[in-house]
């Protein structure tokens, strides 16, 4: 079952104190890292220890749990500071669509983290030694139509308003790809670096060749502790502060937005309540302000009363409605029959996983899967009885950019 590359058995997993690293993404040495970082913070990685293709089907989670347990399971781990993410770790990316194979887990060789003022790092059997190799930037890219193009998009938002009207369903999320070529073979290192320097609030990741900087929080397990920042209802950012303020405002204020959120959050609500002995929903959303758009977003927070790992979390949550729709089922057989592509990694979850089952996992939005010098990226939108194609692909557009920043700078 599981593909471990010159593992010796039990591993042996070393977590050291280190001095501040600097900046993390300047300390990776190859182009396809692994990533995780948030205002500086997180976790990166290099080098593969172990790593494998979850099979699709129902039951991949279980699948990607048993896993870890055999590959990690019975290391010879030395690890003083034994804080999320210290010891053994996993990145993992996992398809939207369970029956899609893409799914993928991590064990670096080497995981450099830093968090809360401590540095450390973890390394499994040996290091990888020899020198970094140098970084290289895109060059110039080229955008081409993917799936579908952008009217042939917009037609599908009018049969998914229809459908809403028809009351076949509530919400659906309905997303689309666009091809890029660049000139170079990408290296995530430079598109992480601009991510996390000018999207510092959301979560810049690379995992498996899925690269991007999300904003949504799927779930944070550290202990008994759970968080998940929801989020659905976009605005466009303002031309001046004043114009930036009254588009938030009228987000704040728009019924339709409200509704599109409300939905994100009750599947939350739903996912999390069987797991949480105490779940605190907040009655309003927030605002979150980001470089390219504005969101509605709602902090929930619980306490698991079962000791449920953060995949067993995930699991319980993917998809929300944030990215499926309501009710779920009926939105994922819209999003089949109207989208038209294979969502692959994007709007699936993304994250790590440590040995004591704590760990972060986003939802993986503002994204790009890396294809030698191609990239397909990826952008969806919340649809509503009330929606209009022609602002939908607006929208679109907007968390696009966030990519687009990525690979031209
Ligand atoms: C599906 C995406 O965003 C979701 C998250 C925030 C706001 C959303 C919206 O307003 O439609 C989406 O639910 C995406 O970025 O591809």
């Amino acid at each position: 079952m599981s593909v471990a590359i010159g593992l010796t058995r039990p591993p042996a997993v070393r977590t050291l104190s280190v001095g501040d690293p600097g900046d993390l993404v300047a300390a990776l040495p190859d182009a396809a890292p692994s990533a995780w970082i948030r205002h500086g913070e997180g976790l990166v990685g290099w080098g593969v220890a172990a790593s494998t293709a979850v099979p699709p089907g129902p039951d991949r989670f279980t699948w990607a749990k048993k896993w870890l347990a055999e590959v990690l399971g019975d290391a010879d781990v030395d690890d003083d500071l034994r804080v999320p993410g210290s010891g053994p770790v996993a990145f993992g990316s996992f398809t939207f669509d369970p029956d899609e194979p893409g799914s993928v887990l991590i064990v670096p060789k080497v995981v450099l983290a830093r968090r809360d003022g401590r540095a450390w790092m973890t390394t499994v059997d040996a290091a990888p030694t020899g020198e970094a190799v140098p970084t290289v930037e895109p060059g110039w890219v080229r955008y081409g139509d993917g799936s579908l193009s952008a009217p042939e998009w917009e037609h599908a938002v009018a049969r998914a308003v229809q459908a809403i009207r028809s009351g076949r369903l509530e919400k659906a999320v309905l997303a689309r790809d666009l091809m890029v070529t660049a000139e170079n073979p990408i290296d995530a290192r430079p598109l992480l670096a601009r991510l996390a320097q000018r999207y510092p609030e959301c979560y810049t990741f690379s995992v498996g060749g899925l690269l991007g900087a999300t904003p949504e929080l799927l779930v944070r397990r550290t202990g008994e502790a759970v968080e998940s920042l929801v989020l659905a209802g976009t605005a466009a950012r303002g031309g001046d502060a004043d114009d930036d303020l009254a588009r938030g405002a009228a987000l704040f204020a728009s019924a339709k937005d409200r509704h599109e959120h409300a939905c994100a959050v009750s599947s939350v609500r739903q996912a999390l309540t069987p797991l949480c002995a105490d779940l605190r929903v907040p009655d309003a959303p927030e605002l979150l302000v980001l470089p390219n758009v504005q969101h509605l977003a709602s902090r929930v927070t619980g306490r698991l009363g079962n000791g449920a790992s953060v995949l067993d979390v995930v699991e319980a949550m993917h998809p929300t409605a944030a990215v499926g729709g309501t009710p779920t089922a009926t939105a994922l057989e819209v999003i089949r029959e109207l989208e038209g592509m294979d969502r692959a990694g994007y709007a699936g979850p993304v994250g790590w996983i440590d040995s004591r089952g704590d760990g972060e996992w986003g939802i993986a939005l503002r994204c790009g899967l890396i294809n030698g010098n191609r990239v397909r990226l990826f952008a969806g939108c919340g649809i509503m009885g009330d929606s209009e194609p022609s602002a939908e692909l607006a929208e679109a557009q907007a968390k696009l950019r966030a990519m687009q920043y990525a690979l031209e700078g």
